[in-house]
């Protein structure tokens, strides 16, 4: 990619209980808030869904958050109304947003029930980020200051499935499907070029289910599992935050975490 080195290398940190990895990854966002706020004066966030949003709660209370200045935006969302069980915006509302104070009209939800059609919605959604991001850098893609992903045990991430035609999406910002294997089928969800800009992309995984395909994504990359194909163009600024549980059966590097 020109302008940019190889793509970057995953540095897997391991942390002895989910306890020890949810303050390792408040530090590691505290530490990337500070250098873009430093920057540019604001925090580009995208989260994801499922077991990410909790294990974001050591953030709750902690000093050096401005949370004033954070812009979230959601790496996937089901399309569903914003207080459904399943939408990853109620999710990350209930676990952390309705603890903390940051202003509403800083997060950006992915609202089904204003567009039926996924397509319009995908759309709209890529507008939000145009209008965020596109005057602020000439770059085709826009670069968020960090992206939070989790990995199912199939080893997709945001809503990108295997085998999905959506893993070679290679234009736009923004896309939907219709037959997600995982309920509910139709979900928004960033694509491979939006994750692979970020300043930052960080996985989170916990918890011995995640070992067999932590160590498929990480040991065996060419099975080309949606998780191993998160390579963003920033070297060095891939992250892993497993517990030990989860990293069980992977036979990759472990880094310390240094923040
Ligand atoms: O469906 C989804 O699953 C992934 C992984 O969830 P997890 O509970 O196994 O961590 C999640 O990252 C994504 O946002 C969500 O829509």
């Amino acid at each position: 990619m020109p302008g940019h080195g190889p793509p970057a290398d995953p540095i897997l940190c391991s942390f002895p209980s989910p306890q020890v990895l949810v303050e390792s990854l408040a530090a590691f966002v505290i530490k990337v808030q500070r250098e873009a706020v430093e920057k540019r004066g604001k925090f580009t966030l995208a989260i994801s869904g499922g077991s990410l949003p909790k294990n974001l709660n050591a953030l709750i209370g902690k000093p050096g958050v401005k949370w004033d200045l954070w812009q979230v935006f959601y790496a996937d969302e089901r399309a569903v109304p914003l207080d459904h069980p399943d939408s990853n915006h109620n999710l990350c509302t209930t676990e952390l947003f309705s603890k903390v104070p940051i202003p509403q009209s800083n997060i950006h939800p992915i609202d089904a029930s204003l567009l039926d059609d996924l397509e319009e919605l995908s759309d709209s959604y890529e507008k939000e980020l145009i209008h965020e991001f596109a005057q602020k850098d000439s770059a085709r893609f826009p670069v968020f200051d960090l992206i939070l992903l989790g990995m199912g045990p199939d080893g997709h991430c945001a809503s990108l499935f295997p085998g999905h035609e959506l893993l070679s999406e290679k234009d736009r910002w923004v896309a939907y499907i219709e037959d997600s294997p995982k309920p509910p089928p139709q979900r928004i969800t960033l694509t491979y070029p939006v994750i692979n800009h970020a300043s930052y992309v960080a996985f989170v995984a916990a918890g011995e289910s995640k070992a067999e395909v932590l160590k498929t994504v990480l040991d065996d990359p060419q099975q080309g599992l949606p998780s191993s194909r998160v390579r963003p163009v920033h070297p060095g600024h891939l992250y892993w935050f497993v517990d030990d549980a989860a990293s069980a059966l992977t036979q990759y590097p472990r880094s310390e975490l240094k923040v």
